[in-house]
Order: structure tokens, then C-alpha cells, then sequence
């Protein structure tokens, strides 16, 4: 086993490396971002580390207030003050994107980096047919070629019934499911290699929620978008992505393969997230909350943020927790991470 690095890259000289074929689409490295508050800095992404590559799915879990949509607005620029990233590395195809110069940032983030909310209505301008704000996402890409045709078929693939006519439509006259692939169609517009979807699915019912997840699959397959997909539903997760990050109060605590992290969690706040979900094929099961709360991020100290809600916490849970590499793509913080049991 082997501690990851927790200070972030600085120093490595990694940003001089030559950029490697396979490597990662985005990778993150040492993210520190973090929020001036009245009572003391609050440290909202604690040394993150992530990686998605083209055609990939992370899903991303976690309590609110855990850190998940802090980690990718600061990946997409998109952080608003007070709200600063202090430390770490963000790289975007192999470049540093702390360390572009605006402009190319800008042009970057906006063409190959995008964002699908939770919240359509808010996303949508009521004041602009859902055409309308297509086609002006597509000429400020410079995509404006035929951009009433492009935005027709970008409706369609969103699977929104009769979409040349529905283009003149206000976002009121379409139902939320719609609302919420029209948003998806924009988001989609710039064709983005990363789309970033945070809870994209939460306010749908079942069957609008397997398509919009299709949807995100279909893209993924087929285009090789990569995608990073961040929600509270573990059982979404498990579903639909190859790779799970947990995040526990601005840090990961967990990380690898899905199929393996469900079964045999290696760390007992996964394992708590995992018992308080229902389960289609037991629903009887009795289903356990995890108790207690997420600290407060302004008061922390030195040692593991679960301990106080974990029934397996030591004297040691008071000192350093690292992320440790246990082999096999699977990472956890937890100090007793093999004697976790499922
Ligand atoms: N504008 C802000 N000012 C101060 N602190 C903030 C601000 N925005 C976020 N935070 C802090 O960052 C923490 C993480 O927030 P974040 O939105 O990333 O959580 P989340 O895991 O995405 O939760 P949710 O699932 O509810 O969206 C919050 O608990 C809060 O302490």
C-alpha cells in the first residue's frame, strides 16, 4: 500500500512533462479550493484527485454539502468569489488549465468543458424560445451553419418528439422532462469532450430519468464524450458508471470500480451510504440512515471527518488519514479500510 499525494502537484514538474497518448482527458490533482467565511476558511475541496478519460463515466457521491459540485465549478471555471482555488492542478488534455491564459481559457471551458444542473428552469431564459438560445449557444461556438437545422437535430437526439416545431416553444410550454433534455441538448451544443452532469436527473420521474441517462450513455459510447456524473443516488451510480469517487466533507474517501466498491465497500462512510438505500429486490429491507452530521467545514481538525459518526473509529482516527492506494484502482482513507466489512 501507498499513500497518494496530498499536497497537490506543485513542485512535481509535472506541467513540463510531454503529454502522454493515453492519458486522461481531465485529471485533477491536489485541488484545494476553498471559501473565506466569517468564521474561518472553509476548505470546500481538500486536496482532490481525480481522473476521467474520453468515453468514461466517474460517478460522483456524497452527502450535500460534501464538496461534489465545489470540485467540478472549480474544474470548469465556473467557481464564483468568494469562492477561490488555492492549490492543485487541473488538467485538460495535458494542459494546466490554472495556467492558461484567459482568453484560451475562456474559448476552452466554454467549447470543450460544459454543465448540465439539476435545475432546468433556472438554466433556461424564459424569455428566449428554446431555439433561440440553441442557436445562440451554436454561433457563439461558431457552429452557426445551418444552426436552425443543427438545433433541430440536436433536439431529436435528446429525444424531444417533432423538434423542428417544437424549437419555437418557451421553456413554460414544455414539460420539466423536455425542460430538462433541452437543457441537456444546450449543454451539449458546443459538442463538449467533458460534460459535467450535477444531478441532472433528480426532478424527473423514473422512465424520463432511464432516458436522460441513456441519453448520457448513448453519448458517451458513441462520441466518446467523457462524463462526470455527480449525485446523492448511489444506486444511479452503480447503474451507470464504471468508476465511483465518495466525497465526505470536501475530500475523497473512497474511489474505484463500482462494481467492486458496492460489493465490498473500504470505507464505512461508503458502507453507510450504501445501507441507507433501498433495494428494488428487498424492499423490506430496513434501511439505515447513517447518523449524525457532516462537521462543520470551518472547525475541522487533523483527523478523519467521519470518526465522529463511525462505529469502527480508533484513537488513531484522530491523527492523519491519507488516501491510500490499496491496488487494484481502489483508494480509501479509511485507516481500518481492509477490515470494512460489506
Ligand atoms: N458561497 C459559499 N460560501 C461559503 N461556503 C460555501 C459556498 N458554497 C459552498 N460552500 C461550502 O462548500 C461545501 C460544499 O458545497 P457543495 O455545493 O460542493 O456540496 P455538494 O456535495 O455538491 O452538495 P449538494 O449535493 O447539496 O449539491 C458546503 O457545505 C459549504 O460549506
Amino acid at each position: 500500500m501507498r499513500a497518494t499525494d496530498d499536497r497537490g502537484a506543485e513542485g512535481r514538474g509535472e506541467l513540463n512533462r510531454p503529454r502522454q497518448p493515453n492519458a486522461p482527458l481531465l485529471r485533477v490533482r491536489g485541488l484545494r479550493t476553498v471559501f473565506p467565511t466569517r468564521r474561518g476558511p472553509v476548505v470546500a475541496a481538500d486536496g482532490v484527485d481525480l481522473e476521467i478519460a474520453a468515453g468514461e463515466a466517474l460517478g460522483v457521491v456524497g452527502e450535500s454539502g460534501s464538496g461534489k459540485s465545489v470540485t467540478f465549478l472549480s474544474v470548469l471555471g465556473l467557481l464564483r468569489p468568494p469562492g477561490r482555488i488555492e492549490g492543485g492542478e487541473i488538467l485538460f488534455d495535458g494542459r494546466d488549465l490554472r495556467r492558461l491564459p484567459m482568453r484560451e481559457l475562456r474559448a476552452l471551458r466554454g467549447r470543450q468543458m460544459a454543465l448540465a444542473m439539476q435545475d432546468a428552469l433556472s438554466a433556461l431564459n424564459p424569455a428566449f424560445t428554446i431555439g433561440q438560445q440553441l442557436i445562440e449557444t451554436l454561433e457563439a461556438h461558431g457552429l452557426a451553419k445551418d444552426a436552425r437545422v443543427q438545433a433541430a437535430a440536436l433536439l431529436t437526439r435528446v429525444g424531444i418528439p417533432s423538434a423542428a416545431e417544437r424549437l419555437d416553444d418557451y421553456p413554460h410550454q414544455f414539460s420539466g422532462g423536455m425542460r430538462q433534455r433541452a437543457m441537456i441538448a444546450i449543454s451539449l451544443a458546443a459538442r463538449p469532450r467533458l460534460l459535467v452532469a450535477d444531478e441532472p436527473t433528480t426532478a424527473l420521474d423514473v422512465t424520463l430519468r432511464a432516458q436522460v441517462l441513456d441519453l448520457l450513455d448513448e453519448l458517451r459510447e458513441q462520441d466518446g464524450l467523457a462524463l462526470a456524473l455527480i449525485t446523492h443516488d448511489l444506486a444511479v451510480v452503480a447503474e451507470r458508471c464504471p468508476r465511483v469517487m465518495v466525497m465526505y466533507a470536501g475530500q475523497v474517501v473512497e474511489s474505484g470500480p463500482t462494481a467492486e466498491v458496492v460489493v465490498r465497500p473500504r470505507h464505512p462512510y461508503t458502507r453507510g451510504l450504501l445501507e441507507s438505500l433501498p433495494r428494488l429486490e428487498d424492499p423490506d429491507r430496513p434501511l439505515h440512515p447513517i447518523p449524525g452530521q457532516v462537521p462543520d467545514l470551518a472547525r475541522l481538525d487533523a483527523g478523519c471527518r467521519f470518526r465522529n459518526r463511525c462505529s469502527m473509529a480508533v484513537a488513531a482516527c484522530a491523527g492523519p488519514t491519507p488516501l491510500v492506494d490499496l491496488g487494484d484502482g481502489r483508494a480509501s482513507r479509511c485507516l481500518r479500510a481492509v477490515e470494512v466489512t460489506p
